[in-house]
């Protein structure tokens, strides 16, 4: 089974496609942290971001093994991620990756923006997961600062609303949701509400195959 979590910036997708993948024993894929490492390694080379070939051959030498960098998180990351992402060749280098990931046994959780519409069309669960964007600036400020960041939520709550506007508005596997998939407002649920709430959509879509 192949579940797509799509929806905008600190919306909570990843924590419920972690969590997603425990309950169901699959494997996880936040595909945020590949562009981030293309724009990473962009931002370390003092390269200019919209500089495609350049973006283009980060983009081939990524280490899988490097997506845990906790350097990948921060906001100037993100932002510069945003950039590097809407460069359509870069998207096309990282697609195979992302499908093979899907792919592979017993079964796969991604989350990002194009899953359910670019990356996997086909996945049998699609949730889009929407939150307030103060609410989503008050967790990713809170976020930060767990991480010892002096964070300034109305500065957090700018650069996500830039963040969201240029990803959904680029030409190229914009954010937006799947036709079939469904809405989770993530904005008055806790963590674990949350986490049931998805794990509801899954069975219930379940539920209604097996009754076809
Ligand atoms: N339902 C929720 N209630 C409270 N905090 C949440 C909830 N979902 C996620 N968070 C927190 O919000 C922040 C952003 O969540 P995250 O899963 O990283 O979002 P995304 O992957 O969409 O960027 C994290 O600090 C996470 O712990
Ligand atoms: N499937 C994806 C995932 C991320 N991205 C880009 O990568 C940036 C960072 O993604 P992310 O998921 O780590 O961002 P957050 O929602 O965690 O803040 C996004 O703003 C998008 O521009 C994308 O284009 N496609």
């Amino acid at each position: 089974m192949i579940i797509a979590i799509d929806g905008p910036a600190a919306s909570g997708k990843g924590t419920l496609g972690k969590r997603l993948a425990k309950h169901y024993g699959y494997r996880h894929l936040d595909t945020g942290v590949i562009y981030r490492a293309v724009a990473k390694a962009m931002l370390d080379a003092g390269a200019d971001l919209s500089n495609e070939m350049l973006a283009v051959s980060a983009a081939l030498e990524l280490d899988p093994e490097k997506f845990g960098n906790p350097a990948l998180k921060t906001q100037q990351v993100g932002d510069a991620a945003s950039v590097v992402s809407a460069i359509p060749k870069v998207r096309e280098v990282l697609l195979n990756f992302q499908r093979q990931f899907a792919a592979d046994p017993p079964g796969a959780v991604l989350d990002g923006r194009d899953i359910g519409t670019v990356i996997c069309p086909h996945a049998d669960v699609k949730i889009f997961v929407v939150a307030d964007p103060r609410v989503r600036a008050r967790r990713r400020t809170l976020e930060a600062r767990a991480r010892g960041e002096d964070a300034d939520e109305a500065a957090v709550l700018a650069d996500i609303l830039k963040r969201d506007e240029r990803d959904q508005n680029r030409p190229v596997a914009p954010l937006k949701p799947a036709p079939d998939a469904h809405l989770l407002d993530n904005s008055n649920l806790d963590i674990e509400a949350g986490v049931r709430a998805a794990i509801d959509i899954v069975e219930a879509v379940r539920a209604g195959r097996q009754r076809v």
